[in-house]
């Protein structure tokens, strides 16, 4: 997917790694941006011995045969090395859809990422031991390192050397912050690095960021995690508005609240792991790819010659849950006062100023994002989905929250005319009208039929949630046996639900999602870092319980997992369900409980287990209020993160901060 730069200067990048939407799997890469300063600096590609990956970095390499070591600490300078890069020649073989698995190859390359593989050493004198590969972005790629001063695991940030520089905005916010009291920043859930260093490699001088490990999030938590229970997934949300109201008092934006940039806490335990501890949750890093020229040439010193897949620790949560959220990646955050000239933005979670207009983006602009995040995570749904085109998106707008208001009408149906996909109404007859959707199918069909059932436009949080709610989704594998899943039924506290309210069963066994070896171990339970109050429960005028024949029941499930065939009087009537017996490539078995059923609204999720999601009618009430007042079109009508946190949804969480 392209960088789109629109009139406002503003990068819409598209997303990396694969996600599911529906049965569609889109596969977008990181974009190329232009080299702002192009710091291209080469190294001797003989300086590199490689062979089937095992190797030794270029960068260290290169700096031990210049006696140097790296330039490391805050001053930390060193000259560009020479070599032979010929950039005609770098060009590397892709592997169509390989980009999913790993960082953009097309980016090692002078300016580009550092190349890393399992067994180099980072800083000064090779302080930081690569161990795996955790994550990468488009500006960085982050690995697991045993930091050799304090005996302790830390994640290393390696920046793109074209953004390694005193301007780069990460590290102006982490300047900002960096005498701030740590337990300031950590009781506000700041996930602010704790030190950085330079490094100099093939491709130039990068700047690495130093933080502890956090158990990143990257899309809603698959299921088997124990993250599904209600009370923990509105915790989170109120430890996330917290730290979007800490950074926004402090006069800075996030600039790119997505889930991908939430940490999970883990466990101080965690720290002081022996390797093999922790390769026991996270497996043994996996090769994914080499890495090979198109020349025929070898990928050193530019690049690592193997790829790998990133290990997630968020196969450690559940076992060092300490229920605490971090707000990571500072790499698009900005002081308020002082917009970056340049302003780049994901596509996902983008507000509609930022989308189709001039606007500076600002507080409201986080604000919105924040909003796509509470969806993302006490749903199953991204409300628009981080890998739409951007027409697309501006049919999911329109979708969920209404035709474009005519600030926005006039640059977006100007954009509109280059594009012919069919969900735009090209074909239309009459001009476009103030209040028309300015997409189709969905939007007008959409809107008829939320009128016709709720004829307030600002009630469509409510009916998005409502309709969410009765698409119960579950996931099962046929091996499961009746005892061995995981049933929410409950919804947050504070809400009336079903006499199963929170009742949970878990599974153990080894987890099948990634190939790495790892073992599941029983989790610590649901454990909210804000304590959860106690007394009960503010009752919603007009509130009902749900009727229980709406609800999925426990046998019905245990009854679907025994292999029992289905039919349609297996389930209460009311809730109309389809079943659809159908195989997924993993041996995984789909069922989906709706009024109907198509192949494109199976979810793909873990096939060993099961998760069952519900938002009872009260809780969609209160939720659809909060979202209703932070999804407004016009950003100067947004609610602030205060009143936020002083919502009602949040009620319990603030009671139980005060006990
Ligand atoms: N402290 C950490 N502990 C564990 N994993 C981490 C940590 N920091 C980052 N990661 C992982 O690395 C990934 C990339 O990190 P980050 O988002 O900071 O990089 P980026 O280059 O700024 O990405 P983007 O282009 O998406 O903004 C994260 O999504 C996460 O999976």
């Amino acid at each position: 997917m392209a960088a789109k730069r629109t009139e406002a200067g503003v990068l819409i990048l598209g997303m990396k790694g694969p996600t599911a939407i529906g049965t569609e799997t889109i596969h977008t890469a990181m974009i190329d941006i232009e080299t702002k300063d192009g710091q291209a600096m080469d190294a001797d590609s003989d300086q590199v011995n490689h062979k089937n990956g095992e190797r030794t970095s270029a960068g260290v390499k290169a700096a031990e045969a210049s006696g140097t070591g790296e330039s490391s600490g805050r001053d930390g300078s060193s000259s560009p090395r020479r070599s032979e890069f010929d950039g005609e020649d770098l060009v590397y073989r892709q592997i169509p859809g390989e980009e999913l698995e790993h960082e953009d190859k097309e980016q090692y390359r002078p300016g580009g990422f550092h190349p890393i593989m399992p067994g180099d050493r980072l800083g000064h004198q090779g302080r930081y031991k690569i161990v795996d590969k955790l994550g990468w972005g488009y500006g960085s790629t982050v690995w697991l390192c045993k930091d050799s001063e304090i005996a302790s695991w830390r994640a290393v940030k390696v920046l793109q050397a074209r953004d390694s520089n005193e301007e780069n905005q990460e590290f102006k916010i982490f300047k900002a912050l960096e005498h701030v009291d740590r337990e300031e920043l950590e009781h506000n859930n700041i996930g602010l690095p704790e030190t950085y260093f330079w490094q100099d490699g093939p491709n130039g001088r990068h700047l690495c960021f130093v933080s502890k490990l956090v158990a990143a999030m990257d899309s809603r938590p698959p299921p088997g995690y124990g993250l599904h229970s209600p009370t923990l997934l509105v915790d989170l949300c109120f430890q996330l508005a917290v730290a979007v109201k800490y950074l926004h008092d402090k006069g800075i934006c996030h600039g790119d609240i997505r889930t991908q940039n939430i940490g999970l806490r883990l466990d101080d335990a965690v720290e002081k792991m022996s390797q093999h501890e922790l390769q026991q949750h996270i497996g043994d890093p996996l090769r994914h790819s080499e890495v090979e020229r198109l020349s025929g040439r070898p990928a050193y010193p530019h690049a690592p010659g193997v790829l790998f897949q990133r290990g997630s620790l968020m196969q450690l949560e559940p076992n060092y849950r300490t229920g605490k959220l971090v707000l990571i990646d500072f790499g698009l955050s900005y002081e308020t006062a002082k917009l970056p000239p340049e302003q780049m933005s994901y596509r996902s979670n983008a507000a509609p100023e930022l989308l189709f207009k001039r606007s500076p983006r600002g507080p409201a602009t986080d604000l919105w994002a924040l909003a796509c995040v509470f969806v993302q995570l006490r749903t199953p749904y991204a409300l628009v989905s981080e890998y739409d085109t951007w027409v697309r998106v501006l049919q999911g707008m329109e979708w969920c929250w209404g035709p474009l208001p005519e600030m926005y009408r006039s640059d977006v149906s100007a954009k509109l005319e280059g594009f012919d996909e069919y969900f735009v109404d090209n074909e239309r007859e009459t001009p476009w009208k103030p209040g028309d959707p300015l997409s189709i199918p969905i939007s007008l069909e959409t809107h008829r039929r939320t009128k016709a059932d709720d004829s307030d436009q600002t009630k469509s949080m409510r009916h998005f949630l409502n309709q969410a709610e009765q698409n119960f989704k579950c996931h099962l594998t046929k091996e499961l046996i009746p005892q061995e899943f995981m049933f929410y039924n409950g919804t947050s506290d504070g809400y009336s639900s079903d006499e199963d309210e929170g009742s949970i069963q878990h599974r153990k066994g080894k987890t099948s999602t990634s190939s790495r070896t790892t073992t599941l171990p029983e989790h610590r339970g649901d454990k909210p870092a804000t304590p959860v109050a106690t007394e009960t429960t503010e009752k919603e005028p007009g509130s009902e319980k749900p009727a229980t024949d709406q609800v999925l029941r426990a046998d019905i499930l245990r009854a679907i997992a025994r292999g029992r065939p289905y039919k349609r009087g297996d389930f209460p009537d009311s809730s109309n369900p389809c079943i659809c017996d159908w195989d997924d490539a993993r041996g995984g078995r789909c069922i989906r409980v709706a009024e109907e059923c198509t192949a494109e609204q199976h979810w793909y999720g873990d096939p060993d287990r099961i998760v069952v999601w519900q938002i009872c009618k009260n809780e969609q009430r209160v939720l659809g209020d909060l979202l209703e007042g932070i999804f407004k079109y016009d950003p100067n009508e947004r609610l602030t993160t205060e009143q936020v946190i002083n919502h009602r949804w949040f009620k319990q969480r603030r009671e139980a901060l005060k006990d």
